[in-house]
């Protein structure tokens, strides 16, 4: 699904009027019939179909007015309340506000005690939030605000005009007070702030209405890739009958340190569990029998460290004489934050050629020097960071890469050309060419040690199954959070833990590919000659 900014909307509806000859009244009549089409099929047994819709002063709230008269056609008792002056209306929200009938109750409130009037809602079947969409510039406050919070704590089901006011609809973040929906109507293409947190929890569920604008206007704006089943599924390359375990790759995982041997095993485990091949784990030779006895599928390849717990820049070389046979390396799990270790991650980044997965303890590794991002081997690295460790790569601080999470990843991926998966709610991914992509998966049961290496063995264990990168990173952050989903829906989120996401990954990955047999109708006579595997 493609999602768009506010300014992206506006050049549709720029574009729609002035290239297409739509007029802006067709458009608002359109949005405003769309809405009270969706109110009257969800509340078709509502006992009372009475309904109060706010609306601003701008076309949002001439939405509002063509649903008032809409609904006023088909029966419903409508009261209107309008946050501004009659005169404060102009354009095409002037027209359709002289078109509602004189029978539809109407109220202008410009001020908090105007409000009070409106103290008991309870005589409606459910409110609906005409007052702010795309043209939402700045704090909300005053009459406004009230009315927000009188609507919010009304208990009554809200259905929100394009976007619930108050949401900033290019981030997400809410300004200074927002409508929490239960369901948003928006036209034509989501915008990034129904999909980015907190905005995501203001809009409740999404729906997008055509309301007339030409498909080709809106395939040719530009848009973010928001990763849903949908398009998680199109990434899947089902496989092969005729294949056989060196089809599906050999994963190096270079991790684990003393007290830190669970990252690697979660690590080696996804890598099993998202469909690897071969997968071995590289691992401080004292810790060897710990992790002979953690992991059955995983093998292990201990590397001499002196009895130390950890491994060092002397342990290079018999690293890199492991990567015979391996096509993938997974570097970083519970490596540990000695500075030998991050010498030896440093030293990895020049010699390893294969494609590099880095996280953890290997991001703070190089956070100690980014110009080793440019002196690297591989032409295929990816980095795992989640905002603490973005902000120890960037020297940012966390407010900053949060607030701007798309822009940050998408600068500092194009700049060390290295593909970026940014963790937290929304992950984003973008890759060295400008590309990026929003995660749509996930719980906040996520938040808990060990995810992150359970994504770092999903995501090394697809580029060695021959995943091209940019599709390996998407897929594999939409099928850890999907599988914790998965696992939320039965457990609940909090007690979600790394390992039932681990557990959880073979049914999350059969679900989706069992939707791409049933979209593709697959036709394995021919599939073998598109597998990058074979190639
Ligand atoms: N193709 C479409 O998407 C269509 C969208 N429609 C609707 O039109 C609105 C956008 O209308 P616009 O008038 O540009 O913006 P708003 O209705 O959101 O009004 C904003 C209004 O309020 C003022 N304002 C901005 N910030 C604040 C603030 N913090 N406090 C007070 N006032 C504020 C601003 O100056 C404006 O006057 C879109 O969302 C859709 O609902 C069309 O109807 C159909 C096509
Ligand atoms: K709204």
């Amino acid at each position: 699904m493609k999602v768009i900014t506010s300014e992206e909307m506006q050049k549709i509806d720029h574009a729609a009027i002035n290239n297409y000859g739509v007029p802006g009244i067709h458009l608002m009549e359109r949005a405003g019939e769309a809405c009270a089409d969706a109110i009257r099929s969800r509340f078709s047994t509502a006992t009372r179909k009475s309904v109060l819709i706010f609306a601003g002063k701008g076309n949002n709230g001439g939405d509002g007015y063509v649903i008032a008269s809409k609904l006023h056609a088909f029966g419903w008792d409508v009261s209107l309340v309008i946050l501004a002056h009659r005169s404060d209306i102009s354009g095409d929200a002037e027209i359709s506000l002289s078109r509602l009938p004189n029978s539809v109750m109407l109220k202008c409130c410009c001020d908090n005690e105007s409000l009070a009037a409106f103290s008991d809602l309870g005589q409606y079947a459910l409110v609906v939030d005409a007052i702010f969409g795309t043209g939402l510039k700045s704090e909300i406050s005053g009459v406004y605000r009230q009315a927000i919070k009188l609507i919010n704590s009304s208990g009554l089901p809200v259905i929100a005009v394009d976007i619930p006011s108050g949401v900033d609809g290019n981030t997400g973040a809410i300004l200074g007070v927002a409508i929490r929906a239960d369901l948003t109507i928006t036209f034509a293409a989501a915008k990034l702030g129904h999909v980015l947190y907190p905005g995501a929890v203001c809009t409740g569920e999404l729906m997008i209405a055509d309301i007339g604008i030409p498909s080709e206007v809106v395939q040719r704006a530009h848009g973010y890739e928001f990763v849903d089943a949908g398009s998680a599924t199109a990434l899947l390359m089902p496989r092969l009958p005729v294949s056989h375990k060196g089809s599906f790759g050999h994963v190096l995982i270079v991790a684990g340190s003393t007290g830190h041997t669970g990252a690697a095993v979660l690590a080696g485990a996804s890598a099993v569990r998202s469909g690897a091949g071969l997968v071995t784990l590289a691992v401080p030779s004292s810790l060897n029998q710990i992790f002979e006895i953690k992991t059955t599928e995983a093998m292990t390849l201990p590397i001499e460290d002196a009895g130390r717990g950890y491994l060092r820049r002397e342990s290079l070389a018999h690293i890199l004489a492991g990567l015979a046979g391996k096509n993938v390396v997974a570097l970083g799990p519970g490596l540990s934050r000695q500075p030998e270790t991050a010498l030896l991650v440093q030293a990895l980044l020049t010699a390893v050629s294969l494609p590099l997965v880095v996280d953890a303890d290997g991001l703070n590794a190089i956070s100690e020097n980014v110009s080793v991002l440019g002196k690297r081997a591989a032409s295929v690295v990816v980095l795992t960071p989640h905002p603490g460790e973005m902000a120890r790569l960037t020297g940012l601080s966390i407010a900053e890469i949060e607030a701007d999470r798309i822009g940050v990843s998408t600068k500092f991926a194009q700049l060390h050309k290295v593909y970026l998966i940014l963790k937290g709610a929304r992950t984003i991914i973008a890759s060295p060419d400008g590309e990026v992509a929003i995660n749509g998966s996930g719980n906040p049961g996520m938040a808990s040690g060990g995810m992150g290496d359970v994504l770092t063995g999903i995501v090394a264990s697809l580029i060695g199954q021959g995943y091209p990168p940019f599709n390996a990173c998407r897929l594999a952050v939409f099928i850890h959070g999907y599988a914790a989903d998965l696992v939320a829906q039965e457990k609940g989120e909090v007690g979600l833990i790394a390992s039932d996401v681990v557990a959880k990954l073979p049914v999350a990955l059969q679900r989706l590919l069992r939707d791409c047999k049933s979209r593709a109708g697959l036709d394995l006579q021919n599939y073998g000659k598109q597998s990058p595997r074979l190639s």
